[in-house]
């Protein structure tokens, strides 16, 4: 069976910048995947190559054996990308925006209900997103994500910015998407997330994966303490600055 993802020489520049400079990876099918960096490093520019979202300068994407760019509508509906809050449609109650992501994809009704209940919104179904905590729109977006039952789910540091048990209740739902055998893909800032919730990260910086392994195996191979040391030594740099 193919992998879930295999990349090949991904370019992209901005004007000056080059944003991506040449990443090659493969994912496993039912991997839990990191993409760690500075800010900058170029993550959510592979993300979104690696999604279709973006076509790539160079090189080649291949998500569950199949080209994502030029996108391809049958793909689109076997993988999963977590959008911004803001990417809500304004006014809806949590009930409302999933089903209505339900009927973009022609999921029932009772599905999008049973999604919200998954992410634990069931009570909160009746909030209009705009009064949904933070944490609480994050999993909105991961419910929205996942109505259509993807095998392949991107996310883009999903739980930036929310306080730690809300970002604990996040990796319990991240944990049991992934034990259901979906493939995961997120990019954090957070290396307790990435050595908690990863069965391997790529390290980035410069637009280039500068190495990939599991957390504790890259540890050992650097010979230091925890990810955040490897992350030092690697890009030179603070993970936030
Ligand atoms: N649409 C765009 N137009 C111009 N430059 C861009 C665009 N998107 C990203 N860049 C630039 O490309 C580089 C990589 O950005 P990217 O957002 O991929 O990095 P990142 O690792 O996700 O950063 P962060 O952790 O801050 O989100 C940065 O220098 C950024 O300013």
């Amino acid at each position: 069976m193919s992998n879930a993802i295999t990349a090949d020489g991904l370019r992209k520049r901005y004007g000056e910048t080059q944003a991506v400079d040449g990443v090659s990876l493969e994912v496993q099918r039912g991997e839990f995947y990191g993409i760690l960096g500075p800010n900058g490093a170029g993550k959510t520019t592979t993300m979104e190559l690696l999604e279709g979202l973006r076509e790539p300068d160079e090189g080649t994407a291949h998500l569950l054996g199949t080209p994502s760019w030029p996108r391809d509508p049958a793909l689109l509906r076997r993988i999963g990308v977590q959008l911004q809050a803001s990417a809500f449609f304004e006014r809806l109650t949590a009930r409302e925006q999933i089903r209505t992501f339900a009927a973009l994809y022609g999921i029932e009704e009772s599905h999008a209900d049973g999604m919200l209940e998954t992410v634990g919104l069931a009570e909160k179904a009746d909030t209009r997103e705009d009064k949904l905590s933070g944490g609480q729109a994050q999993r909105l977006s991961i419910a929205c994500a996942l109505v259509h039952d993807p095998e392949l789910v991107f996310l883009d540091e999903p739980t930036t910015g929310l306080d730690p048990q809300a970002r604990r209740n996040l990796w319990d739902l991240l944990r049991t998407i992934n034990s259901s055998g979906r493939t995961v893909v997120l990019t954090t800032h957070y290396m307790d997330e990435a050595e908690t919730l990863c069965d391997r990260v790529a390290v980035m910086d410069h637009g280039k994966v500068l190495r990939v392994g599991p957390p504790r195996s890259l540890v050992q191979e650097l010979e230091v303490d925890t990810l955040e040391d490897v992350f030092l030594q690697l890009t030179g740099r603070e993970y936030r600055e």
